[in-house]
């Protein structure tokens, strides 16, 4: 049986345009699918988990259709369950999950390959992390990326926006990084952090940002971090510091041609075991949904998860 998981509001209803089509092609008459419509935020999480209780070894493969913040959802409903197979469709604004999991194709193509004999899965390492003293039950994974500072901002700036669901309809939602990344360049502070990186701990002054990551994709497609292997047991690490805000500027704009490694002031690093402190509040995002912590453990899982694409 395939379970299908949509969310209504991804993508400002984009993600339901897409299930509909897929609902409506012979391929989704062919086999046993039981679909689920969210009805809030976390309700992705909980349907994930429910569900696997109830359908256990029937279930073949749940299908995600939405963007990152409701795979981050699914995948954590997941948690206790690594061997349930999971798919993306691309159904939200940004969808990094799919830019770096997935060949491009349109959502019947990918649905097809789904279902299809020949299984593409992927041997996926997601991260976990923990926020501040959150008991260890607590910790939750994350699918894509973690950052704190200033692109925590950003992302903080962007959800909170009235601009997105407007750009989000003229299919430009990229835009409203671009738009909160000028307002957050104007009032941001950068930060003093402890770094400790498989056991060597530095202190760092003017941090502008740390950002770890499975994959190289952020924000809806920059390739922030090439390093990132998502099937190597290493997350990859980009930290920005001692740089001035016009430099700020210049290296966001050379992320698309991968220039930002060039500059001095980032740094590209690989560890398993990160952790990161501050004696202030940090601002965070996680796979495109955000967060305040003073401190967080992250680290990448050891066990495979399968997750269809064709990507290596
Ligand atoms: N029925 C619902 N009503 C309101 N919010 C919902 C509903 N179902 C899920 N959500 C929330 O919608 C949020 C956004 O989802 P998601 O990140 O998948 O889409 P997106 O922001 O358009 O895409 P991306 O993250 O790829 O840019 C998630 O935080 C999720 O909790």
């Amino acid at each position: 049986m395939y379970i299908v998981i949509v969310n209504p509001f991804a993508g400002s209803g984009k993600a339901m345009k897409v299930f509909e089509q897929i609902r409506q092609s012979p391929a989704y008459k062919k086999v046993e699918c039981r679909a689920f419509i969210t009805q809030h935020e976390g309700h992705a999480e909980a349907l994930a988990q429910q569900v696997t209780e109830i359908y256990k070894d029937r279930i073949i493969c749940m299908v995600v259709i939405g963007g990152d913040g409701t795979v981050h959802e699914v995948l954590n409903g997941l948690k206790y369950y690594p061997s349930v197979p999971l798919a993306f469709i691309p159904g939200g604004s940004g969808n990094d999950f799919g830019k770096a999991t997935l060949l491009k194709k349109g959502p019947i193509e990918i649905f097809e390959g789904i279902i299809g004999s020949e299984k593409n899965y992927l041997d996926y390492r997601v991260g976990t992390y923990r926020t501040d003293y959150r008991k260890a039950k607590n910790t939750r994974l994350f699918a894509n990326s973690i950052g704190f500072g200033f692109d925590g901002e950003i992302v903080k700036a962007a959800n909170h926006s009235i601009l997105k669901k407007w750009l989000n309809h003229y299919h430009i939602g990229f835009l409203i990084y671009c738009l909160a990344l000028i307002k957050t360049l104007g009032s941001f502070q950068p930060k003093a952090i402890e770094l400790t990186v498989d056991g060597e701990t530095r202190t760092l002054e003017n941090v502008w940002m740390v950002t770890i990551g499975i994959h190289g994709y952020y924000g809806g497609g920059m390739r922030i971090l090439p390093n990132a292997r998502m099937q190597s047991n290493q997350l990859a690490l980009l930290v920005l510091h001692n740089i001035s805000k016009w430099k700020v500027l210049v290296m966001f704009v050379s992320v698309f041609w991968g220039g930002h490694v060039r500059f001095k002031e980032v740094e590209v690093l690989t560890g398993s075991n990160v952790s990161v402190k501050s004696e202030e509040i940090l601002s965070y995002h996680v796979d495109g949904e955000s967060g305040s912590c003073q401190a967080c453990h992250i680290q990448k899982v050891n066990i495979p998860r399968y997750v269809f694409g064709g990507k290596k």
